[in-house]
């Protein structure tokens, strides 16, 4: 099993070079037996099925206006040992109530996310923990307003390639958050994964494997759990189960 994660500066060394800050990725953030029993533990009866993927949203899917009513807490198979592990490197500190809800998205292979951002009814810190298949997540810089419909030429907007491990951590906080795009590419296969073309290269667990397959990762079934703090929580379930936050 890894080391705790604790003191920043340990993060720091996980620290993806040349991105807007900042982004993290730990390699090996969970072993294969703890990897084993999440996938064993995600509900089969609650998925939502969407044209491109499915997902489930625990403890429940967020209102319309972006609260988070949740009558139960997160199970703890998904905290422990992730929630506890994350939370010990300092990322959630100055959170307004520190992880709170957890995203499960699935993608088989040739499914994907258009490019989108998390937005404002979340603390801007993502923790996502990936499962099964590798996958390269497409981070986009956002366009500022007035780039928008520039006809002087402007520049193309910056792009990284992230290549998400199975039991890899990525940690997405501050202008990352904020001034990115993330997607991911409706395709069977990643290729022209190279030092050059994959931002968390020299960070990854096993870049060997992408070499000997040529560049290549042949996308399978992938399950990500996507960490975050809600901003708004309504206390009318907690008045009404008794709950303290
Ligand atoms: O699966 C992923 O890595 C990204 C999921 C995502 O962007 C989201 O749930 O908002
Ligand atoms: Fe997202």
């Amino acid at each position: 099993m890894m080391d705790e994660i604790t003191p920043i500066g340990l993060l720091e060394q996980h620290k993806i070079p040349d991105l807007p800050a900042a982004m993290y990725y730990i390699p090996n953030f969970i072993n294969e037996d703890e990897e084993q029993r999440i996938l064993e533990k995600i509900p089969a009866n609650r998925w939502i099925s969407l044209t491109h993927r499915r997902l489930q949203a625990i403890p429940a899917q967020l209102t319309a206006n972006n609260t988070l009513v949740a009558s139960s807490k997160m199970p703890p198979w998904l905290t422990n040992p992730v929630v506890d592990r994350i939370s010990s490197s300092g990322i959630y500190e100055g959170a307004p109530h520190g992880i709170n809800h957890c995203l499960i998205n699935e993608y088989l292979p040739g499914q994907g996310i258009m490019p989108h951002e998390d937005g404002a009814a979340y603390h801007p810190v993502v923790a996502t923990v990936s499962l099964g298949g590798s996958l390269v997540l497409d981070v986009t810089e956002k366009r500022k307003e007035n780039d928008a419909d520039a006809s002087d030429g402007a520049s193309e907007p910056k792009r990284w390639r992230i290549l998400q491990e199975p039991r890899s951590l990525l940690l997405t906080t501050s202008s990352a958050y904020t001034d990115t795009l993330h997607g991911i590419a409706e395709v069977k296969e990643d290729s022209d994964l190279t030092p050059e073309t994959v931002a968390n290269w020299k960070l990854l667990g096993n870049a060997g494997v992408i070499e000997a397959n040529g560049g290549c990762n042949t996308r399978t079934d992938r399950i990500s759990l996507t960490y975050r703090d809600v901003n708004k929580v309504s206390n009318v379930a907690s008045k009404l189960f008794g709950k303290t936050r």
